[in-house]
């Protein structure tokens, strides 16, 4: 059979709307066996590398993931914890709270479930789940604030893979970005001002952002646009004044050009500017994982103390703190407006049947 249906599918089964959180993904466990899957897959994505195929395919599979897998394993092994990736167990804690502030207003009406792009909890296994429990109305989420093609579209292309493959589709909503959205601003905002309530201030506030190569923005992806807006938007409601911040791009990857100015090289100049003490936030991360956690809370902090840097501060992600549950949750429900779905759906469609079926046996009498 081409396509995947709902044999199983019960007509009293009440239709519910679907939520469904999305984050990058990462490892299995921080081994150099289970580094290699996730790279090739994660690496072999179009979106995130456009290079011509197949030259890349030799670059990839010759160099890269020859000696990669090692040395990110042992990054990994630096950030793991009881529960696993940092990243994998911010999405859960984060899916499970958006169910219960959800369900306060829909009931048993909504389910709210999380996946991965790359490897597992996978994007298509989500979706099954979901349809199976009755999802008619399906919101998708990527927890990414600023839209990139490397990562949102990529989700999407994840999606229609899917969807490609189904019968029965359902009615489709997808959050494209959300890096000006109020309710996500004041949470940044909230999270900066608890850290200065408990440390004080430094004397630069830097917004690190993860980069992508300087030709993906020269093509038209509005990713570093959406970045600087954070930024101004997130200075304003603190009351910064633009000398008072900074916006910069982390994570480079490859050789060539990335968005500037590059984190690591802008924390290794500040002290010979007179900047002694900074803290960085990262607002395009919406859970703390080995780039945030390693990259911008240990590596970067060595090259700041070492270029005569005196005091540096990670301010961690918004991860599943209140404010960002309830950000979420208003950005969530903006997107469902409209999709008020109750049991009638499904009493309305079993009457339906019921009247089509009195019909066909009316045919056969005849
Ligand atoms: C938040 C937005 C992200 C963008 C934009 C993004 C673009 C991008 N990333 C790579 C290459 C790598 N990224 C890696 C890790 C990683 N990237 C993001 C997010 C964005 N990436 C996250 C949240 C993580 C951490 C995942 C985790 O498990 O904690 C890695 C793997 C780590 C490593 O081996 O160093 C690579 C590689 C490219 C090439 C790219 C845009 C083109
Ligand atoms: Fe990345
Ligand atoms: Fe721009």
């Amino acid at each position: 059979m081409k396509y995947r249906g709902s044999p199983n599918f019960s007509h009293q089964q009440a239709d519910k709307v679907g939520v469904l959180i999305t984050n990058l993904g990462t490892p299995d466990a921080p081994t150099k066996a289970a580094l290699k899957p996730y790279l090739k897959e994660f690496l072999s994505d179009p979106r995130v590398v456009e290079f011509p195929r197949l030259l890349w395919a030799l670059i990839l599979n010759g160099i890269i993931l020859r000696f990669r897998p090692k040395r990110s394993a042992a990054a990994y092994q630096s950030v793991w914890t009881d529960r696993g990736s940092p990243l994998m167990y911010h999405t859960e804690d984060q899916a499970q709270a958006l169910q219960q502030t959800l369900s306060k207003r829909w009931g048993d009406n909504i389910v709210v479930d999380f996946a991965m792009r790359y490897g597992q909890p996978a994007v298509a296994d989500a979706i099954e789940r979901m349809l199976q429990q009755g999802v008619r109305k399906l919101l998708v989420v990527p927890l990414y604030p600023q839209y990139s093609a490397s990562t949102t579209a990529s989700t999407f292309d994840a999606l229609a893979k899917d969807f490609t493959q189904r019968r029965w589709l359902p009615e489709l909503r997808f959050v494209a970005h959300y890096h000006d959205f109020p309710a996500f601003i004041n949470a940044a905002k909230q999270r900066i001002e608890n850290h200065w309530a408990e440390h004080g201030r430094a004397d630069k506030l830097i917004f690190s952002y993860h980069g992508i190569p300087l030709r993906y923005l020269k093509n038209g992806d509005p990713y570093h646009c959406e970045c600087h807006k954070t930024s101004r938007l997130i200075a304003e409601q603190l009351g910064l004044k633009g000398d008072e911040y900074l916006t910069t791009f982390q994570s480079r990857f490859g050789r060539e050009e990335w968005l500037r100015p590059y984190t690591d090289e802008t924390l290794k100049s500040l002290p010979n500017n007179g900047v002694k003490s900074v803290q960085v936030f990262c607002p395009g991360f919406s859970a703390d994982c080995l780039e945030t956690i390693e990259e911008i809370g240990e590596e970067n902090r060595e090259y700041f103390l070492q270029s005569g840097g005196k005091d540096y501060q990670y301010i961690s992600a918004l991860n599943a703190e209140p404010e960002h549950i309830d950000a979420l949750t208003q950005l969530i429900e903006q997107h469902l407006q409209g999709w008020n779905v109750s049991a009638d759906d499904a009493a309305q469609r079993q009457q339906h049947i019921d009247a089509l079926k009195a019909q066909q046996d009316k045919v056969t009498e005849q």
